[in-house]
């Protein structure tokens, strides 16, 4: 059985990820969390196996709390929890906008980009695809401080950027089919 009482997750940048959430698991139930891309649902689950802290709140997993264990007792907790991840293949470090032009112009190929200096015409190209897959708000957050679904949004806004060829459009398309992103327009 997994309890979560009260649990708030304030991130050091003070996004807030979770709000004074309240829910409880019982074994054997299988559960699905939906929510808009950013609610939170990632920041839950990294909590659950306690994969960062929590700001507020208690987390247990069958009545033992993994938000005060620690050493042996931690990692006897977090065996009992499995976790997959996404993975966009975002430079973790760089910006958003820096992350999207990589694809037009690639990744280290000028100081310009080392510098974070872009053509103007590269930059306005770039802030099209943010637009396109409704992200503009995050150009100048680093890919790392992003949620899975954003990722996405910025792996698919880079693919974009690079005016990407007919066989890319396809794989695209499938993508954006599958995550169920409705996209409108044409790509080439
Ligand atoms: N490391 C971080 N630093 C700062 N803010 C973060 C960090 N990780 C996530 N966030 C922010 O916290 C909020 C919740 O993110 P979370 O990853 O939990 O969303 P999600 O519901 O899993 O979204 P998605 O469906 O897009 O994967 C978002 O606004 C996100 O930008």
């Amino acid at each position: 059985m997994i309890e979560i009482q009260n649990v708030s997750k304030v991130y050091p940048n003070g996004t807030i990820g979770l709000k004074n959430i309240n829910l409880s698991f019982e074994k054997g139930e299988f559960i699905v969390i939906v929510g808009r891309s950013g609610a939170g649902k990632s920041t839950l689950l990294r909590s659950i196996n306690r994969l960062h802290e929590i700001s507020e709140g208690d987390i247990q997993i069958d009545n033992r709390s993994i938000t005060s264990a620690k050493g042996q007792q931690l990692r006897s907790i977090r065996r009992d929890v499995g976790m997959i991840f996404q993975n966009f293949n975002l430079v973790r470090r760089s910006t958003v906008m820096r992350n999207v032009l990589s694809g037009r112009v690639g990744y280290h190929s000028t100081l310009r980009t080392v510098l974070n200096l872009f053509p103007k015409e590269d930059q306005q190209l770039a802030y099209n695809a943010l637009q396109r897959v409704g992200i503009t708000e995050k150009a100048w957050t680093r890919a790392d401080q992003l949620s899975g679904g954003q990722q996405q949004r910025v792996s698919i806004a880079r693919a974009l950027a690079q005016e990407a060829k007919i066989i890319k459009v396809h794989l695209l398309h499938i993508t954006l089919r599958r995550q169920k992103i409705i996209y409108h327009g044409s790509i080439t």
